[in-house]
């Protein structure tokens, strides 16, 4: 067997998870600027989230957090009790000795915890994220640049279209119709292989325009496993259309220029 087979190990990267942190409890240590960053991350992912910062020392983003009652604030410094039920904790605080201590109370406990900007005190890192709709996207230079993380982050969003975010929702739709019109297990594998072909094959705009409609045509077509284009699911597909469909645009597009002559005669 060679050895160039099969993808080489590059050991000193990060393992890159989505986590699933919704509903459990974030323990959030701080309240300035690093604090808000952190707090808008795990609320973002629909955690319960306390901060334990004296009021006094909180900017106005975690004050407004506060007030919303977005998050549970506990207005002290740190205390080993905070601990207690919390699934993670993030620090944020200009207190290095404070720091380590909840980091090692946290080593003791085994509960994950990031300490901004102290590699070592930290389980995970956080990373420069592009959020648009359901699409994440998470840029790690794995401690050697977080500026450069962010921009890196930013010239990637740049080139993305900008209606991905809204294409993605109408795939996640489009699969959960899917899989109600074919359930079972071992349908699984002409289901994967059905919906792959529809993302390849149909453009990034014509899966925004999906709709419950056209969603509800283009399942009819699982069944004998064909993907048809939107254009003939919308009937402006050229080659199927007949003589009359041909009429029917070339009067609709005549329809619409009259109309807009009109319209604009009357300004
Ligand atoms: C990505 C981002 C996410 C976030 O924090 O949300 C993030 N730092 C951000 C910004 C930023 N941080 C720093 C600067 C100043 C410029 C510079 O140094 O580049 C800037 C720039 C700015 O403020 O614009 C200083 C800094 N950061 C760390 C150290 C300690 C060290 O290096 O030893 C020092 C030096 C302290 C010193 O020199 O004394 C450490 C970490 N910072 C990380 C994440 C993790 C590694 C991520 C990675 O490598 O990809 C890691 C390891 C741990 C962690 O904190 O999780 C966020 C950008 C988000 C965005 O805007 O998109
Ligand atoms: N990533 C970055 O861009 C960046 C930039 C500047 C600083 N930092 C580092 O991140 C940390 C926080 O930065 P910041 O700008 O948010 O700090 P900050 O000074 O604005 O805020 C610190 C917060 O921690 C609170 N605090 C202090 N001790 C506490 C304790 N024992 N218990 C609870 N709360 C306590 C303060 O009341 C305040 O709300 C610092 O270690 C700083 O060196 C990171």
């Amino acid at each position: 067997m060679s050895d160039s087979e099969f993808p080489p190990v590059e050991g000193g990267g990060s393992l890159l998870l989505a986590w699933q942190i919704r509903n459990k409890t974030v323990l959030v240590v701080g309240g300035g600027n690093v604090a808000a960053g952190r707090i808008l991350g795990v609320l973002n992912a629909d955690a319960k989230v306390t901060v334990v910062a004296p009021l006094s020392g909180c900017i106005p983003e975690v004050k407004y957090r506060i007030s919303e009652g977005q998050v549970t604030h506990v207005d002290r410094n740190f205390l080993p009790e905070d601990l207690e039920g919390v699934d993670m904790v993030l620090t944020a605080v200009d207190d290095p000795v404070a720091s380590t201590e909840i980091y090692t109370l946290c080593k003791q406990q085994r509960i994950p915890v990031n300490v901004a900007d102290v590699p070592p005190e930290c389980d995970f890192y956080f990373g420069s994220i592009h959020r648009d709709g359901p699409l994440q996207i998470m840029v790690s230079t794995n401690g050697n640049g977080p500026k450069l993380a962010n921009i890196i982050r930013r010239q990637i969003a740049e080139k993305l279209p900008p209606n991905l975010g809204n294409a993605i929702t109408q795939v996640g739709s489009l699969r959960k119709k899917l899989r109600q019109i074919a359930p079972n297990a071992d349908q699984g594998p002409k289901r994967m292989d059905w919906m792959s072909r529809v993302c390849e094959q149909w453009s990034l705009e014509d899966l925004c325009a999906l709709n419950e409609d056209i969603m509800d045509d283009l399942l009819t077509y699982f069944e004998a496993n064909e993907v048809p284009s939107l254009a003939k699911l919308t009937g402006t597909d050229v080659e199927s259309l007949g003589i009359f469909g041909w009429f029917g645009i070339l009067a609709s597009k005549w329809h619409h220029l009259v109309q807009s002559l009109l319209l604009s005669s009357k300004d």
